[in-house]
């Protein structure tokens, strides 16, 4: 069974109706280390729903990453419990639960954009024929359907994002997780890729979990923000956006984007006094 969607009304799934798409209960994470134990997360709880656009901000080393490597079972919580679509991360990342997009884009630069994409459909043995019809169908989602025959050099750092999207939603997963995907952009391309992944979350309905250190784009883009502070790694706050779906750029200069920035930055500092 190649879609992950399968395991969301399996028959024997009581434990798949859970609602939240991911739920961390009294997370923790201890890395042990020659300079001795590093406390990266400390007892998180959060629950994410079906179609959220979860951003996760806070000073580095705070445990963003870490958190969203734990949803992808790339590390293993020392404590707590976490769900992702009602099963285990690991079984998750088996389902092919979720798409993860790194802060490089990570484009092998001997492969084409379209043999990129194909790359991780061809691992999981979807048919040539179906390679093609969800390559065309990424491309045209993140608006690169005329360069699927160029390298990932002949393309500008924004349009290497996107295409680093379309490879993480090439399988239809309904999680996609994206640590920092535009941090080394500048700040008009990263407007208009804000603004483009909006619009391909409106159409897709995925549900999101956002790394990153602007206040304005976890702002712009959320329906739900968490602020996190370090040492240990734990959850600050969490806000969840009175802001309408829509959102053109300039909603950033309303009264209400302006309350919930400014929330978000009283809970950074009170995480650095904290630590002082
Ligand atoms: N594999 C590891 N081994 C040991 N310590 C680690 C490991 N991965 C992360 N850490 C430590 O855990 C803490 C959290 O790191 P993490 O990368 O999750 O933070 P972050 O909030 O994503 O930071 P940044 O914003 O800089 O990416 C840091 O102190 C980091 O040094």
């Amino acid at each position: 069974m190649l879609n992950s969607n399968h395991l969301d009304e399996g028959p024997q799934s009581g434990l798949n109706r859970e609602k939240h798409v991911i739920s961390a209960k009294s997370l923790d994470l201890t890395f042990q280390t020659n300079d001795g134990p590093v406390h990266a997360l400390s007892g998180v709880d959060l629950d994410i729903g079906k179609g959220e656009f979860v951003s996760f901000i806070g000073p580095s080393g705070c445990g963003k990453t870490t958190f969203l490597r734990c949803i992808a079972a790339l590390e293993a919580p020392t404590g707590g419990t976490l769900t992702v679509n009602g099963m285990t991360p690991d079984e998750a990342r088996r389902a092919r639960a979720y798409g993860y997009v790194f802060q490089a884009a990570g484009l092998y630069p001997w492969r084409t954009i379209e043999k990129n994409i194909a790359l991780p459909l061809e691992i999981m043995g979807y048919s040539k024929s179906e390679q093609d019809e969800r390559i065309a169908r990424v491309l045209d989602l993140v608006e690169l359907s005329n360069f699927g025959k160029k390298y990932p050099w002949q393309l500008s750092g924004g349009m290497q994002q996107r295409a680093s999207i379309a490879r993480a939603l090439a399988f239809d997963a309904d999680i996609l997780l994206m640590d920092e995907p535009f941090g080394a952009l500048d700040e008009i391309v990263r407007d208009h890729l804000n603004e483009q992944l909006l619009e391909l979350w409106a159409r897709t309905e995925k549900t999101i979990g956002f790394v990153t250190h602007s206040i304005p784009e976890a702002v712009y883009l959320s329906t739900k923000i968490v602020v996190m502070s370090p040492r240990p790694g734990r959850i600050t706050d969490v806000i969840d956006s009175p802001l309408p779906k829509e959102r053109p750029l300039d909603i950033r200069d309303t009264p209400e984007f302006l309350a919930i920035a400014h929330r978000v930055r009283e809970g950074l500092r009170a995480g650095h006094a904290y630590d002082d």
